[in-house]
C-alpha cells in the first residue's frame, strides 16, 4: 500500500508533483497516480540525452519513497527548433564541356556577392578544377578545422573550395566512383557557415559527381548553361532531364557565347547562332535566364582571375541580370 493512497486522485497527483523540483514540475504534462503507481509524461523539449537522464533520475528519487512504482515517459515537442540550416545549393551544370559553365559559375557567384548575398563557390570539377584560376586564388591552400575544410578567401567576397586548393590535387586524376564522390562531399561539407547560398560548378555530363550531387547534397535548384549550337542544346536537354528526374527544380537555362561583338567595328554577329537556348527552354517548359555574349574580355578576365562580374559595363551587367534572377528564384522558393 502506498503512503499516498487514501487521498483523492487529483490531490494525490498534486501532492506528488509538489515533491518535484520546480524545473521538473514545469515539465510535467500529465501525472496519474493509482494503485501505488505514478505515471508521468514529461516534456523533454530541448534536453539532450544527459539532461533527460538527469530529469528522470530526479523524478524517480523524489517520488520513489511515496509510491511503489514510478513510470516516466519523455515527449519532445515536434516544434523543437531545427538545427541551423547549411547553405542552399545552386548547381550549375551543362550537358557538354567547354560551354563556359565554370566562367559563368564564378561570375554568378561574384554578381550575387555584389548584391549582398553571402555566397560560396564549390568547384566540383574534380578532374579539371578551374575556379582557383578564375577567382585568382591559385597557390592558396585550404586548411582543415575539426575535420572539415575551411574555404579559401578570394578578393571578390566569394570564398571557394576546389581540388586545386588541396595539396594532393594531382592525385585526383586516378580517382573513380566512391573516391570522387567523397572528394565532392568534402568540398560541399566544408565550413560554409557564413554562406547562405553555395554555387556548385559541376563537371559536364551525367557522371558520378552529378549523381552524388543529386543524391547526397540535395541542391535547391539547378542552372543549366548552353551555347546556342544544336549539339550543345541537345546535351543541355539531357542535363535538364537529369535534374528534373532527380527531383531538383531547374531555375532556368542560360545561353552563353550568344553573340559576338567585334572589338574593332562593334558589329554583333552570331558565330554559334542565337536564340536556340531560349527556344529549347520554352520547349522544355523551363525559364530562360538570358544571354551572355561571346566577348574576348570575358575570356581575358577569366584567365587573369578578375571575374567580369566584379567590374562595370554591359558584360558585367549581363551577369548581374542573371544573378538577380537566381536571387529572386531563391527568395520565391524558400
Ligand atoms: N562568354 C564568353 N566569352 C568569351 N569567352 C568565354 C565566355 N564564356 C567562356 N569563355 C571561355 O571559354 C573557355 C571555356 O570556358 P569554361 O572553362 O568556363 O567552360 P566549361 O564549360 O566550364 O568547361 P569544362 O567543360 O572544361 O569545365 C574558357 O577559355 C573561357 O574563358
Amino acid at each position: 500500500m502506498s503512503s499516498a493512497e487514501g487521498l483523492g486522485a487529483g490531490t494525490e497527483s498534486d501532492d506528488l508533483k509538489a515533491l518535484l523540483r520546480p524545473d521538473a514540475a514545469a515539465r510535467v504534462q500529465s501525472l496519474r497516480a493509482a494503485d501505488g503507481r505514478a505515471t508521468l509524461v514529461l516534456d523533454a523539449t530541448g534536453l539532450d540525452a544527459a539532461a533527460r537522464a538527469g530529469l528522470e533520475a530526479h523524478v524517480r528519487d523524489a517520488l520513489g519513497g511515496k509510491v511503489a512504482e514510478v513510470r516516466v515517459a519523455m515527449m519532445a515537442d515536434k516544434t523543437e527548433p531545427a538545427p541551423p540550416k547549411g547553405p542552399r545549393i545552386i548547381a550549375v551544370g551543362s550537358g557538354k564541356g567547354g560551354v563556359g559553365k565554370s566562367t559563368l559559375s564564378a561570375n554568378l557567384a561574384v554578381a550575387l556577392a555584389r548584391m549582398g548575398r553571402r555566397v560560396g563557390l564549390v568547384d566540383a570539377d574534380i578532374y579539371g578544377p578551374s575556379q582557383a584560376r578564375l577567382l585568382g586564388t591559385e597557390g592558396q591552400r585550404a586548411t582543415a578545422h575539426e575535420g572539415r575544410l575551411v574555404p579559401v578567401e578570394s578578393r571578390w567576397g566569394v570564398p571557394a573550395l576546389s581540388m586545386a586548393h588541396l595539396s594532393n590535387a594531382g592525385q585526383a586524376i586516378a580517382w573513380r566512383g566512391p573516391k570522387i564522390s567523397g572528394a565532392l562531399l568534402q568540398l560541399v561539407e566544408g565550413h560554409w557557415e557564413g554562406a547562405e547560398v553555395l554555387i556548385v560548378d559541376l563537371p559536364p555530363g551525367t557522371g558520378d559527381v552529378q549523381l552524388t550531387m543529386l543524391q547526397r547534397c540535395k541542391p535547391a535548384g539547378a542552372v543549366i548553361v548552353s551555347t546556342p549550337q544544336d549539339l550543345a542544346l541537345i546535351d543541355a536537354t539531357r542535363a535538364v532531364e537529369l535534374f528534373e528526374k532527380g527531383g531538383v527544380p531547374v531555375v532556368g537555362v542560360v545561353e552563353n557565347m550568344a553573340g559576338y561583338a567585334c572589338p574593332h567595328c562593334g558589329e554583333v554577329s552570331d558565330p554559334f547562332g542565337c536564340g536556340g537556348a531560349e527556344a529549347s527552354a520554352k520547349e522544355m517548359d523551363v525559364p530562360f535566364l538570358g544571354r551572355i555574349p561571346l566577348d574576348i574580355a570575358i575570356r581575358r578576365e577569366a584567365d587573369a582571375g578578375t571575374p567580369t562580374a566584379a567590374g562595370t559595363g554591359p558584360q558585367a551587367e549581363a551577369f548581374t541580370g542573371l544573378a538577380a534572377q537566381v536571387a529572386a528564384w531563391l527568395d520565391a522558393n524558400p
